[in-house]
């Protein structure tokens, strides 16, 4: 990777790295839900009107194919540029995919870090991701395994929020992910920085929302991740690595189609400071297929609730983001109302209480018949 001097990557605003007394306070914020708790919906909804982020515990990955995907790809991120290059020759027919280094996305953000960005492909039931076939054959092996996995861990939480959100079908939200097309997997990896290359809170991966349903990341033992606290002047808080779990964002898709309740999170990364070791990150992002209208779900509404939002499609929206930077508020041209205007005690009592849910989805690694939905063609990638 390139050594950069970027003063306008520098972000002086990172106060909690200074105080432990504010870094305490911001990891009691977020909040930590064991999936396999009974109250476990219910305490992911109240995280997701919250915050819109959560470390998720007993997620059902096993722990030895996140660490067989972390070695593998911290052995391919040491390989030579060229050799990266070539390796992700087959990902990369199709752009954004493959291997990025500093560049994100093409509209001029950078960042410290160097990535490998997949798409996972329609067939839900197969393994198999389309783009890897030229990578190392034991990353594709361990890319493959953990993608399987994380699939039905997002296919979980998709579920659990249906039934925090007091939705009779529980896989409502878990159909519109399943078999879309629009899952990615992105490996991040953000290299030690030394001090010939920066200064102490260097951008590792700028402030963003993710812009699809729901994104799910595991990282190794180095720091960098901050969220946002919502709300005009709430604080950025560190996120605390936890190998062990998995931490889920809301996405703007998730935000809209529950009229605000959801919110999505705006988050960032810094670079690994002075000798750390490098941060490794694998995010799984599940968006909805290009057709899917994003509109608030009805049964989410009040009598007389009013849409905060103009209806759009996947497709347009994505389209619409790809040609915006890192950090704009891609929501902001389909608002119609301001969500932090809104009352969030109104939007709160709207929410039903969590039911006995219908279990379509229950136990299903894949789409059921009924969660089929349609696949348009291709267009542009967000991340
Ligand atoms: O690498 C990380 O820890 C987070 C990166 C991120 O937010 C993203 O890739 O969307
Ligand atoms: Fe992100």
């Amino acid at each position: 990777m390139v050594a950069i001097k970027a003063p306008s990557s520098i972000d002086h605003a990172n106060p909690l790295t200074k105080s432990p007394k504010a870094a305490a306070a911001a990891a009691a914020a977020i909040p930590t839900v064991d999936l396999s708790s009974p109250g476990a919906a219910r305490a992911v909804a109240d995280a997701c009107r919250g915050v819109g982020f959560f470390r998720a515990t007993n997620h059902g990955i096993p722990s030895s194919l996140a660490a067989a995907l972390e070695a593998r790809a911290m052995a391919f991120f040491a390989l030579p540029h060229e050799d990266k290059v070539d390796a992700t020759i087959a990902a990369a027919a199709r752009r954004p995919f493959g291997y990025g280094s500093r560049s994100i996305g093409s509209n001029g953000d950078v960042g410290w870090l160097e990535y490998l960005l997949l798409s996972l492909g329609s067939n839900s039931n197969s393994s198999s991701i389309p783009g890897a076939s030229s990578l190392p054959p034991s990353l594709r092996a361990a890319l493959e395994e953990y993608t399987g996995a994380v699939r039905n861990a997002s296919g979980k939480v998709l579920e659990l929020m249906a039934e925090g959100l007091g939705m009779q079908e529980r896989c409502a939200l878990r159909r519109m992910v399943d078999g879309s097309e629009e899952e990615l997997v992105r490996v991040n990896h953000y290299p030690p920085t030394k001090e010939e290359d920066c200064v102490a809170g260097m951008t590792g991966f700028g402030e963003h929302t993710d812009p699809q349903i729901i994104s799910l990341l595991r990282s190794n033992r180095t720091a960098g991740l901050q969220i946002k606290l919502q709300g005009p002047d709430a604080p950025w808080v560190n996120v605390a690595p936890d190998p062990d779990s998995l931490f889920v964002n809301v996405g703007d898709c998730l935000q809209v189609l529950t009229n605000g309740r959801f919110r999505s999170v705006k988050h960032r990364v810094v670079a690994p400071e002075g000798a750390q070791a490098s941060r490794l990150s694998v995010i799984y992002f599940g968006g909805p297929a290009p057709a899917q209208r994003i509109a608030p779900l009805p049964e989410l509404m009040r009598e007389g609730e009013q849409s905060l939002y103009r209806d759009f499609t996947w497709g347009e929206y994505k389209a619409a983001a790809y040609k915006t930077r890192l950090g704009d508020n891609r929501l902001g041209p389909y608002e119609l109302r301001n969500v932090a205007d809104t009352n969030p005690t109104a939007l709160i009592t709207a929410s039903k209480e969590p039911t006995a849910a219908d279990h379509c989805c229950s136990n299903s690694s894949s789409s059921s018949a009924a969660c089929v939905v349609v696949q348009p063609p291709h267009v542009a990638q967000v991340h």
